[in-house]
């Protein structure tokens, strides 16, 4: 049976379109005592704290997943589509999704990327990026005391290095042992060397750790950089940068509903990327025009009624649009008009 959204199943008691659900996934236990049954749903795990966790929020909200959750459970059943959330923290997420726990997920590139460190993918495990979300964009940097003898990453050889990042770290720190003792071969982790750097993990506030004595140096997080320089440290290397992105497990429950909610949320990203532009010009200037506009694909005119006029409608990014509004001007368009886009569905 296929339900108006392309989506395989047959309709539960409740309305509720269910596929059944793939034999390689064991549900836990825990579902039936909560009295929620996971079963036929496919399960997308959403950041429960934290910096993605409200822009995830808006994302399933634009995305039109609707569900309630209840105070204290970390599982909600969304109410419009066959789909479950679970809310965890973003560092658990690859696991859960990597072993094919959990179908869909939000999270990092850094908690994917560290969760690679010591579970690499394999032809049935891991995880698959979907989509780049845009948001949660940071850097894990090598951070050490502003004031001090510290001024590159390899003057850390050797001495005690906090992070809540331990395996990034420890892979940095391999490569620049081996990079400093001039054996290449040494940067393999599963390699027989020993670290001569101590890397110690703290779940958070790392950057306490130098004026703590705890550490002489850090890897953290850095956005704005407010933190690091509140905390007297400076930034001397990168490990990784990241975003947050949407990734799935390699076998997924229903392929097909997983494509509708990566369209889904895809529209709503873009959304919030373009605004909608659209101005008069008169038919001779158009050329300059539309190179200033030449949109997603392509513009869209139409004549006027006034004769040798057209009326243009355009995507642009919102954060070029006051440029292209002084361009625009400079080349003769005139009653620019500027609209947000609520959501969209584009090539
Ligand atoms: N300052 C930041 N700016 C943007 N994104 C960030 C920032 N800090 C963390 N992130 C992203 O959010 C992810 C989760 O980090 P966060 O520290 O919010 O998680 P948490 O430990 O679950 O939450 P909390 O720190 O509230 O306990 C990080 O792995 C990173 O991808
Ligand atoms: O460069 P900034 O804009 O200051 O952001 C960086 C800070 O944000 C994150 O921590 P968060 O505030 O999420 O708390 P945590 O230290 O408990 O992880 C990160 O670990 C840094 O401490």
């Amino acid at each position: 049976m296929e339900n108006t959204n392309g989506i395989n199943g047959v309709k539960g008691t409740n309305g509720i379109l269910h596929k059944p659900r793939s034999a390689s996934r064991s549900l836990p236990l825990m579902t039936d005592i909560l009295g929620l049954s996971l079963n036929d749903r496919l399960l997308f795990a959403v950041p429960k704290k934290g910096r993605l966790n409200q822009a995830c929020l808006d994302l399933l909200h634009g995305s039109d997943i609707q569900f309630h959750r209840h105070s204290r459970l970390d599982i909600a059943l969304v109410k419009n589509l066959p789909l479950a959330l679970i809310f965890l923290p973003a560092a658990d997420i690859p696991t859960f999704v990597g072993e094919g726990r959990v179908d869909l997920g939000i999270t990092g590139r850094d908690q994917v990327d560290e969760h690679e460190c010591v579970s690499p993918p394999t032809a049935t495990e891991g995880v698959a990026e979907v989509l780049d979300l845009g948001f949660g964009k940071c850097t894990l940097q090598v951070q050490v005391p502003q004031k001090g003898e510290l001024l590159k990453p390899e003057d850390l050889i050797g001495k005690n290095v906090v992070t809540s990042f331990v395996n990034l770290t420890e892979k940095y720190f391999r490569r620049l042992e081996a990079e400093q003792a001039g054996n290449e071969t040494n940067g393999d982790s599963n390699g027989e060397a020993k670290l001569k750097t101590k890397i110690k993990y703290i779940g958070g506030s790392v950057e306490a750790a130098c004026a703590l004595g705890v550490a002489d140096g850090i890897v953290d997080l850095v956005e704005s950089g407010e933190t690091m320089r509140a905390a007297g440290l400076k930034a001397i290397s990168t490990v990784v940068t990241t975003s947050a992105i949407l990734i799935k497990s390699k076998h997924p429950s229903d392929p097909k509903l997983v494509d509708l909610i990566t369209a889904r949320i895809k529209g709503v990203i873009t959304a919030q990327k373009y605004v909608l532009c659209s101005y008069n010009i008169e038919r001779p200037k158009l050329d300059a025009a539309t190179k200033i506009t030449p949109g997603k694909r392509a513009p869209t005119i139409n004549s006027l009624e006034e004769d040798g006029w057209v009326a243009v409608q355009v995507m642009v990014e919102k954060k070029e649009i006051a440029v292209v509004m002084d361009r625009l001007t400079e080349a003769g368009a005139c009653d620019i008009l500027v609209m947000k886009i609520d959501n969209s569905r584009t090539g």
